[in-house]
């Protein structure tokens, strides 16, 4: 059988664009389908301009610390629309295209397992990667079709931000958001059901980084359901249920940040068999479906929706599809970032993971006072939490600090190359930077890994 192409892509985000341009340098003919705009989530509604509202939010913060005035919120979503024009410039349909990928815009669906049509037209593939993504998921509050609500996809076309702003969702968009908007000068209400922010992360961080939240200003409810919405001339009220009291939150918007739902339903999987559930597409170790050469990638799949997991992701799935070398997914050295200012960043395993999985565990932590760098910045928030098993191996790490999305890349390579924490004892860190508590730390794991060695156990016995 001929196919017309060696592979189809559908969808252009993170994912999508990671297949396409990995397949071209398989030299394989590929054809790329985005129904919306190139770059995806991460361009448009994620990464990109949260991180750029992120950076200026930081840089008004500093500045309000010696003088006070009123943010221009029109200029700052110019600035941040800037950001996203630079970012898209570099993966238009004509840049693409110019490296060799064929690209088609339009709604793709199966028709069957190796065909997909757009419009009027149908293509084959020999094989097919799905990398559609998600959209944000919406709960079903009472009223909540009644008022104009934002998401992640709304909130970066605004001109110009609400003076006031109830977030639905203390995840990792609501966190962020809500400490940068709050930052911009938006009266800020940040409600979550559980009874911490940033459910995910170490326990003991997200509570620190709660309480600096706070401290900046952010009216945060824990414990705290929504159970009604509706509007009031221009205010949008949530009736709110806390230990069983009801209350209401008024503002001039709201953001549902409450998680996300699987971009399946238009692709018409039923017509290609492809089994799919509420959590996403289905696949095996290898990124394959339950049918023969379809593959699928990214936030459609998960477990992890990150634009890097989605860019791994999209490598293995290209490779095992392009090539008789079957390669399994690996997530055991996962590294994720939380934007806020001081950064909680993590790689691997949490403390608690690590307490149900090993026996003999040894924390080794590092704060604020033990370290000269932070010191010299008043208020600085600096916690390194890092996990080993009994023979000093690293199991993960957490990092709360300013950077920690930097720093913990130091702690990502080993162990992502199985190295031991006291190994770091005897590298030479710069003096004084954050990065030097590794170096601290590693020192303490080399001394314990040497009462651990039987011959130092023996001679310290025989000398007692
Ligand atoms: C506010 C926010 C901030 C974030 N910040 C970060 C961060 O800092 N770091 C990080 O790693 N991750 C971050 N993420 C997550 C990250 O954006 C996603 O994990 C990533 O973009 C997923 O990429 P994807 O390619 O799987 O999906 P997407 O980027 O959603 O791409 C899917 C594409 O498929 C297209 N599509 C869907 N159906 C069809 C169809 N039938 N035919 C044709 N095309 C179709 C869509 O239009 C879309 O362009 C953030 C997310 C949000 C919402
Ligand atoms: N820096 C980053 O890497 C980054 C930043 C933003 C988003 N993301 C990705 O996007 C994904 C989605 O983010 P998200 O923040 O939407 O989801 P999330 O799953 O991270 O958090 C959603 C939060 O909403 C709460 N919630 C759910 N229903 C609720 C309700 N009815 N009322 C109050 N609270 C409710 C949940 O308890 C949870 O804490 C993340 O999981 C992450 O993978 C990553």
């Amino acid at each position: 059988m001929t196919f017309d192409f060696d592979l189809i892509v559908i969808g252009a985000g993170a994912a999508g664009l990671t297949c396409a341009i990995t397949a071209k340098g398989f030299g394989k003919s590929v054809l790329l389908i985005e129904k919306n705009r190139t770059g995806g989530e991460c361009t448009w509604s994620g990464c990109v301009p949260s991180k750029a509202l992120i950076n200026i939010s930081k840089e008004i913060n500093s500045a309000r610390k010696y003088c006070d005035f009123v943010p221009d919120t029109r200029k700052i979503m110019k600035d941040v629309k800037k950001v996203i024009e630079d970012v898209y410039s570099h993966e238009t349909p004509e840049v693409l295209e110019k490296t060799g990928i064929n690209f088609l815009e339009g709604e793709a669906e199966f028709t069957e397992n190796k065909t997909i049509k757009i419009g009027e037209n149908t293509f084959s593939g020999k094989s097919i990667i799905i990398a559609t993504g998600s959209s944000p998921f919406v709960p079903p509050i009472p009223g909540i079709n009644t008022v104009e609500y934002l998401t992640n996809e709304s909130l970066f076309l605004l001109e110009e931000i609400p003076k006031s702003m109830i977030i639905l969702g203390g995840g990792a968009i609501g966190v962020e958001m809500a400490q940068a908007l709050n930052r911009i000068g938006v009266e800020v209400h940040l409600v979550e059901m559980l009874d911490n922010i940033l459910f995910r992360e170490d326990q003991e961080f997200a509570h620190i980084l709660r309480e600096k939240l706070i401290d900046e200003g952010v009216n945060i409810h824990i414990k705290t359901k929504a159970v009604e919405v509706k509007k009031n001339n221009n205010t949008i009220i949530l009736t709110v249920e806390k230990d069983g009291q009801k209350s209401e939150l008024s503002a001039e918007s709201m953001l549902v940040a409450v998680g996300r739902k699987p971009s399946t339903a238009s692709l018409k999987l039923e017509n290609a068999g492809i089994e799919y559930n509420k959590k996403g597409i289905e696949v095996d170790k290898h990124l394959e479906t339950n049918i023969h050469n379809i593959y699928a990638v990214g936030d459609v799949v998960g477990p992890y929706q990150f634009s890097h997991m989605a860019n791994y992701q999209g490598i293995i799935a290209v490779q095992n599809a392009l090539t008789p070398l079957k390669k399994s997914i690996d997530y055991s050295n996962v590294a994720w970032t939380t934007f806020t200012q001081p950064e909680l960043a993590s790689a691997g395993m949490s403390e608690k993971e690590a307490r149900e999985k090993h026996d003999n565990i040894h924390i080794y932590s590092l704060k604020r006072d033990e370290l000269d760098r932070a010191k010299t910045k008043k208020d600085d928030i600096f916690n390194v939490k890092i996990i080993c098993d009994h023979k000093k191996k690293i199991l993960g790490a957490q990092i709360l600090a300013d950077r920690a999305g930097e720093l913990i890349c130091e702690i990502q390579a080993m162990k992502s190359n199985g190295l031991s924490l006291d190994k770091l004892a005897g590298v030479i860190h710069p003096y004084p930077t954050y990065a030097e508590a590794f170096s601290k730390l590693g020192k303490k794991a080399y001394v314990d890994k040497l009462m651990d060695n039987p011959v130092v156990s023996l001679i310290k016995s025989i000398k007692h």
